[in-house]
Parts: C-alpha cells; sequence; structure tokens
C-alpha cells in the first residue's frame, strides 16, 4: 500500500467550535469533517455548519458525515453547506452516496475481525473516491477511539486509502512509517471532550504525522525541496 505521495494528508473531524476550526486550519490539516450522523455527540445543525465553514480557509475541503440519514436531510445539508466532500458510515449504497453529484469517501467499519475484500469493496462502491477504514464496528457510530490491527488494511486498494480510529500522537507516527495510508483522520484523540478540540493535541498530532513523513522521505531519497522542509 505504500504510495508515491509525499505527504500523508490530515482530516480532523466532529468540529462544534469556530475557533477550533481556525485554528486546525492554520496547522495545516488538509480537511474538516462536519458530523451529522444521528446520536453523535458531534452533531451539528445545518446553520451551525454553515457557521463553521465560513471559518475554513481557502484550499482546506469541508468534509459532511453521514451515517444512514435520511435523503432529504442530507440533501439539506448539502445544498446549505456546500460540502467539498462526503462521507459515509452507514448502509448508504453507490447510488445513494454518488445521488449528490460529490465525490464521497465510503467509511468502512474494522471494528469486527475478518478479513477485508478489497474487489468487493471497489465492485459495491465503484464511484467512491477513497475508502477510510474505521476503528468502529457496523452499525455503530464513528468517533469511537477504537483501533484496530492495521495488519488487516488491505494492500493492493486501487482508491485512496485513509485509515481512522483511535489514531492519537502515541500511534500515528508507527501508522504512517509502517502503512503509508494517504490520509489518517481523527476525532477524539485530539479533544478534551466530544467536540471540544484541544489545540496542544491537535498541534502535537500534525506534528507527529510530519516528523513520519519526513522519515518516509528519508527512507525512499525523496528530499523537500524548500528550506522548511525535513531537513
Ligand atoms: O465523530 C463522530 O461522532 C461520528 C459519528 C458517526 C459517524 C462518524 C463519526 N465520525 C467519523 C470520523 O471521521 C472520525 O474521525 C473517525 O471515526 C475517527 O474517530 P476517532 O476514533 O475518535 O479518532
Amino acid at each position: 500500500m505504500k504510495t508515491t505521495s509525499v505527504r500523508t494528508r490530515i482530516k480532523f473531524c466532529g468540529f462544534t467550535r469556530a475557533g477550533d476550526v481556525r485554528l486546525a486550519c492554520e496547522l495545516g490539516v488538509d480537511a474538516i469533517g462536519l458530523v451529522f450522523a444521528e446520536g453523535s455527540p458531534r452533531k451539528l445543525q445545518v446553520e451551525e455548519a454553515r457557521a463553521l465553514r465560513q471559518g475554513v480557509m481557502p484550499l482546506v475541503s469541508v468534509v459532511a458525515l453521514f451515517m444512514d440519514n435520511p435523503p432529504e436531510q442530507a440533501r439539506e445539508v448539502v445544498r446549505i453547506l456546500r460540502p467539498n466532500v462526503l462521507q459515509f458510515h452507514g448502509n448508504e449504497d453507490d447510488s445513494f452516496c454518488r445521488s449528490f453529484g460529490l465525490p464521497y469517501i465510503k467509511a468502512i467499519p474494522m471494528g469486527e475481525g475478518g478479513g477485508i475484500d478489497p474487489l468487493a469493496m471497489h465492485a459495491r462502491w465503484p464511484h467512491a473516491s477513497a475508502f477510510l477504514f474505521d476503528g468502529h464496528i457496523a452499525g455503530g457510530q464513528g468517533g469511537s477511539g477504537r483501533t484496530f490491527d492495521w495488519a488487516r488494511l488491505p494492500a493492493d486498494s486501487t482508491k485512496p486509502v485513509m485509515v481512522a480510529g483511535g489514531l492519537s500522537i502515541d500511534n500515528v507516527h508507527g501508522l504512517v512509517t509502517t502503512r503509508a495510508p494517504w490520509a489518517v483522520d481523527v476525532a477524539s484523540a485530539i479533544e478534551s471532550a466530544p467536540g471540544i478540540k484541544d489545540g496542544d493535541k491537535m498541534r502535537k498530532f500534525v506534528a507527529e504525522v510530519h516528523r513520519a513523513d519526513c522519515e518516509n522521505e528519508h527512507e525512499s531519497g525523496y528530499r523537500w525541496p524548500t528550506p522548511g522542509g525535513c531537513g
């Protein structure tokens, strides 16, 4: 699964406060996740999300998260929020996921053991832009803080592989250096309480991903072309 990418993308998920969104953008994250899944402690009303979106800096993607939401609710979010990407955590099928005319990420629950069949996944969601392998159980909520055995990640996915579930400043370096996913995604471990982000934890998480990227590049012989690179 080693990619030729020189930088692991970072998505921070489950924002509820404008100041947290601003800091995440300043820290250089690639995507801000806004949750609309019923029952989540991070769930936003669409108007709250629209207010948060106004603080998202240019070139940072806004990802709207759903879990078996009624279609009209998801459509309203898309119309009012204008997210860049959608992310689905439930039983949504490919035709539903693509019906909004936006790129979509399909979350694959990894909370129960067992093998992953990349061919079956690609056949079931052929229009997915990426797969997010997340530590929660099937039918369970994301943002669980549960990790899983990364050895179960598919080695031969033709779509970008994103990893979530219990990532933290203590383990993300290991994930990036051993599995080199396209992107990492985190909610719980950068919070002081659900939906309340902790600036110090966000900063350290980004630093850990960057440290791992630098090691991967040194391994591959690549050198960052700018003075601000890895040295
Ligand atoms: O974050 C939530 O509350 C949530 C609820 C329902 C569906 C998805 C949800 N979050 C999805 C994410 O992208 C999280 O970042 C991901 O599950 C990782 O969470 P964590 O294990 O807490 O880092």
